[in-house]
This record gives structure tokens, C-alpha cells and sequence, in this order.
């Protein structure tokens, strides 16, 4: 039972049961996250004192101008999973391909693939607004000591054994799940422990915050169009507030705690929308569901989504659950018209 206050690692240890495989190596994978997502947070920490912002020169898959932390947090979390010793493979945003993870004794024997997006909202780096880390850990499929393949990567979400974000805001917070639940830990910056501050965080089932980069809104399908309207009206419990951040993991965080929607949807700049599925939805919808919210493509539960291909995207509807089933009511009538 989670008790508030209590530090991760007792978390970890109260709760080890409730990890798969009862092995402590997905305890330790999380303590990983933890080792490295603190020493990324003091590197944001103190982004634009050092020569850690702006652009690193090179673009990534996506085709996105990679920022300086961007890859500085992604070779942190690559180099603290690599030594760790707890996975066989790592996707990220920042790399075109997945990266096979021997083991030191080149044996492959470790049983996690690790997806994530090492700093989600780049562009909000050099205007000192919050930044996060996002990962989705799965067992793998193929057989333990050979090489990972694609397909340990491509797996639907709803295999997912473990997911979560770090924020690096006003605080740094760790939130995650392994199923049983979400859990948000602060982090004290002063002695480096995190500390259970939000035990069993929940979505309300009913919300007033939407989360739209209205400035697309033109470029919205027409059922997008309509939703947004709709949470414009003067009627009823609207209009709701618009509040959005820019950064996934802001937006998703403050929707968990004061309930809302996160819309990122298809767009004629981005047709199958711009979030990844694999290190941004999949784990994103992981927690929305063990928080009592819900997470679509506009149509399909985006946990049951079969992967493709490493970095494909998807339209992303999140959140509230009555406000994700609003939101798709007004997608499927503009089709039926
Ligand atoms: O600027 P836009 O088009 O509204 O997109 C904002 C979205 O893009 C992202 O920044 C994409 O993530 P990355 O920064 O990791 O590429 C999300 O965090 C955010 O929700
Ligand atoms: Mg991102
Ligand atoms: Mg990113």
C-alpha cells in the first residue's frame, strides 16, 4: 500500500510483488530511470547557464532539429541503461535504430527493452518552460541470449510491463506504473531522495481543461473543428479552460491532477498526427488508464494499436474519460454527415 511521503525506494521494496516476472530487475530499471533522470534534471537545471540549449546541429529521424539536451539526456539514460545491466535493447527518438544491449558477458541475457523519449518538448528548452523524459518498457518476445529484433520493439502497448515520465518543472517528479496503479514521486533536490507526493493519482472522469494547439486549428479535421467549438460554448459546464504547455508531459501532468483532454490530432501538416506511438502514446495511455482516464486514436484504444514501424505517429485523444468519448462522439458524427 503506497503511503505518502515514504521515499521510492521503500515504494520499491513495499511493492515489489506488484512487479511482473517478481525479479527485482524491473525494480532496479526503474531505479535506473530514477539515477539518470536526476543528473539530466540538474543539466536542465541550469540550461542557458551553460552552453546546454540551442540547437545541436544535427536532425534526428523525424526530421526535427535535435537541442543540446536532447541528445546530452539521451546519452545519459542510454549510458545508465546500458550499465545497469537490465536491458537488451533500447528505441529512442534520437536514434534512427533501435540499439542491441549485450550484456557484459555479450550473453544477451537481460529480459527488458526500454522505448522513450529522452526530452519531450524540445521547443520549450530555451524559454525556461518544463521539459520531461518519457519511457515504456516491455519484457521481450524473442528468445533470452539472442540479439533483440524489431519485434521486441514493435509490440503493442498493451504489453507494456512498466511506463512513466519525469517532469523537470517548478519540481522534478518521477510518475509511473507497473500496472497497479500511478504513483507520483518529488524529487528533494537538497539530498536527491524522491518522495511519494501523489500516491494513486487518478484522472476525473469529467474535466474543464482542453489541451489543443489551437494555432493548428485550420489544418483540424472537421470533427476536431467541432469538439473545439463545442468546448467554446457558452453553455452548460463551458466554456472550458484552454491551457496548453507544449510539452506532452506538462500537459498530460496538469490534466491528471485538475482533469482534462490532451488532443494532438491529425492535421493536414502532420495526417497521422505528430506524438509517436511508441515512446509517447503507448506510455502516456498506460498511465492514463491506470489513472481511470482514457486514451484513443479518435477511434481505436491506442494500447491496442499493432506498431508498424519504430517511430510511427498517431493522433492522440487523452484524458478525462468522458471528455476523450465526447471528443470522439464529434469525430464520428462529422463522418457520418
Ligand atoms: O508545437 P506543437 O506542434 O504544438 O507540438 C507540441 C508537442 O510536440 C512535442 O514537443 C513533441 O515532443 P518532442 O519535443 O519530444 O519532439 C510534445 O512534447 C508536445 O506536446
Ligand atoms: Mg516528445
Ligand atoms: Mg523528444
Amino acid at each position: 500500500m503506497a503511503k505518502k511521503n515514504q521515499t521510492l525506494g521503500e515504494f520499491i521494496i513495499e511493492n515489489q510483488q506488484a512487479f511482473p516476472y517478481s525479479s527485482g530487475e524491473l525494480s532496479r530499471l526503474i531505479n535506473s530511470i530514477r539515477l539518470a533522470a536526476k543528473v539530466v534534471n540538474h543539466e536542465v537545471n541550469k540550461a542557458g547557464l551553460v552552453d546546454i540549449t540551442g540547437a545541436a546541429g544535427d536532425t534526428n529521424i523525424q526530421g526535427e532539429q535535435q537541442q543540446k539536451l536532447d541528445v546530452y539526456a539521451n546519452e545519459r539514460f542510454i549510458q545508465t541503461l546500458t550499465n545497469r545491466e537490465i536491458v537488451c535493447g533500447i528505441a529512442s527518438e534520437e536514434n534512427d535504430e533501435y540499439i542491441t544491449i549485450q550484456g557484459h558477458n555479450n550473453d544477451h541475457k537481460n529480459k527488458y527493452v526500454v522505448l522513450m523519449d529522452p526530452l519531450d518538448g524540445s521547443s520549450n528548452i530555451d524559454v525556461n518552460v518544463s521539459v520531461g523524459t518519457i519511457f515504456s518498457i516491455y519484457r521481450r518476445v524473442t528468445p533470452i541470449g539472442t540479439p533483440v529484433t524489431m519485434e521486441d520493439f514493435l509490440q503493442p502497448g498493451n504489453l507494456q510491463v512498466a511506463a512513466g515520465y519525469i517532469v523537470y518543472g517548478t519540481s522534478t517528479m518521477l510518475v509511473y506504473t507497473t500496472g497497479h496503479g500511478v504513483n507520483g514521486f518529488t524529487l528533494n533536490p537538497a539530498i536527491g531522495t524522491y518522495y511519494l507526493s501523489h500516491p494513486d493519482m487518478k484522472f476525473s472522469e469529467d474535466g474543464n481543461i482542453y489541451s489543443v494547439n489551437e494555432g493548428n486549428y485550420a489544418q483540424f479535421p472537421k470533427g476536431v473543428k467541432d469538439y473545439i467549438k463545442y468546448c467554446q460554448a457558452e453553455e452548460g459546464d463551458r466554456p472550458y479552460t484552454s491551457r496548453y504547455i507544449g510539452s506532452l508531459v506538462s500537459d498530460i501532468h496538469r490534466n491528471m491532477i485538475k482533469g482534462g483532454i490532451y488532443i494532438y490530432p491529425s492535421s493536414s501538416k502532420y495526417p497521422n498526427g505528430k506524438l509517436r506511438l511508441l515512446y509517447e502514446c503507448n506510455p502516456m495511455a498506460f498511465l492514463a488508464e491506470q489513472a481511470g482516464g482514457k486514451a484513443s486514436d479518435g477511434e481505436r484504444r491506442i494500447m491496442d494499436i499493432k506498431p508498424e514501424e519504430l517511430h510511427e505517429r498517431s493522433p492522440f485523444y487523452c484524458g478525462s474519460k468522458n471528455m476523450v468519448e465526447k471528443a470522439e462522439e464529434f469525430l464520428q458524427n462529422a463522418k457520418t454527415k
